[in-house]
């Protein structure tokens, strides 16, 4: 075979192969992506660190702390035998090293709920944390893609996003309240008393991340149970999903609210970030994320599909029930109240935050194509 032949041949393979290599979700994950975890050391942290040490999309863990048992936790993660390179970071002067270069950011870091307290009465001490933390990624990592857990989700998100505007990074694919709990939530009760798999039956919850704001649209039930809700049943299904936070809140009486369930929500759904960002189609969850999908709530939790540059697209909410139109009209204030107050605490505060930053704000913003729906 002459040299001229033998190339078209070997450019002939190589054609018939690339969709596969581009198809292939291990094709991609040589490079593997760079994530932190921030609030490394806490409840929620220690077993999504653990979590995130074995998802096969992650090359480089980073897993920081206000206080230094972030680096034992790392020592210990460290030894789980997967590609993850896993370091611990602990302290502010140390928190730019953890940020450097990273893919995802995903953020527990502050106080949990005591037996008796609102998300909301979290608010004094979480916003501080969230706006600082995300301040540090806007500097470091300014095209990361931000996970947020801390609470209050509907109001932290929006001050995440405030903290981003100002440095002139914000691009709202980027940003996501993580109320994938939520979900998890529902996929186990619905499942527990009307059948069905949970690991794979279909059930959106949109809203927000609190009380009446959660909306679990249970007449959206794919496959939907046999015989239906009655409307008690739903009711009760509905007020259970509300309240499973309330619920472990409750049952660890004074000692944290939900870390295990909720790691493997947090690891869930970095993993669906990662898989997006990874090149693969399709990818539906749920987030609390910039939306237009709601007049007067301008985040909202509804099915996003995940891609390359995080959100693509936010997904409509469907035909609802009238008891689920009634749901949503009962949420609005509430939702929209929490948005604003986290607007206003940033708008506040920001001033002090970054002086520097001002003269960018908005240069991305204006590039960044909002998210609509
Ligand atoms: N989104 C959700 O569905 C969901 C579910 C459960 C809990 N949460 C929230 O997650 C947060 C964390 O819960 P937890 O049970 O892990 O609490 P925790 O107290 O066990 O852990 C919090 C960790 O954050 C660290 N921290 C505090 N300030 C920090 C800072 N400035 N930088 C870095 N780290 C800092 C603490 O040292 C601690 O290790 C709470 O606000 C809780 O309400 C959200
Ligand atoms: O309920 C809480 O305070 C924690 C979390 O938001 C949850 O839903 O479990």
């Amino acid at each position: 075979m002459d040299n001229r032949s033998a190339n078209r041949r070997v450019a002939k393979l190589a054609a018939h192969l690339q969709p596969q290599i581009r198809r292939d979700p291990t094709a991609a994950h040589k490079a593997g992506f760079t994530v932190a975890v921030l609030g490394a050391a806490g409840g929620i942290g220690q077993p999504l660190s653990l979590l995130l040490k074995r998802c096969p999309l992650v090359a480089d863990l980073r897993l920081y702390d206000v206080v230094p048992l972030a680096a034992g936790v790392a020592a210990d993660v460290s030894h789980v035998n997967s590609r993850a390179d896993t370091r611990g970071f602990h302290g502010p002067s140390q928190l730019p090293l953890a940020l450097e270069g990273c893919d995802l950011v995903v953020i527990p870091a502050g106080v949990p709920r005591k037996p008796g307290m609102t998300r909301d009465d979290l608010f004094n001490i979480n916003a501080g944390i969230v706006r600082d933390l995300v301040a540090a990624c806007a500097k470091t990592c300014p095209n990361a893609v931000l996970n947020v857990i801390s609470n209050p989700v509907n109001s932290t998100v929006p001050i995440a996003a405030e903290v981003l505007k100002d440095a002139g990074v914000y691009d709202p694919r980027r940003l996501m309240g993580v109320t994938h709990l939520d979900v998890m939530r529902a996929r186990t009760f619905v499942s527990r008393s009307k059948g069905g798999d949970p690991n794979t039956i279909d059930i959106p919850v949109v809203g927000g991340h609190a009380g009446v704001t959660i909306l679990p649209l249970l007449s959206q039930t794919r496959p939907f149970p046999k015989g239906g809700f009655t409307a008690e049943e739903a009711r009760a299904l509905t007020h259970r999903i509300q309240n499973g936070g309330t619920e472990v809140v409750d049952a660890k009486a004074g000692a944290g609210s939900a870390t295990l369930s909720m790691a493997a929500a947090a690891a869930e759904f970095a993993h669906s970030v990662l898989r997006g960002l990874n090149g693969e189609r399709n990818v539906l969850e749920h987030a609390f994320v910039e939306s237009r999908l709601v007049p007067g709530c301008a985040f909202f939790a509804s099915k996003v599909r995940l891609g390359r540059v995080g959100v693509e697209k936010v997904l409509g909410l469907g035909k609802l029930s009238d008891a689920e139109a009634a749901g949503l009209k009962a949420l609005t204030p509430e939702l929209s109240a929490s948005i604003r107050k986290g607007f206003d605490f940033a708008r506040a505060s920001i001033p002090a935050l970054t002086s520097s930053s001002t003269a960018n704000a908005g240069s991305r913003l204006a590039a960044a194509p909002g998210l609509g729906a």
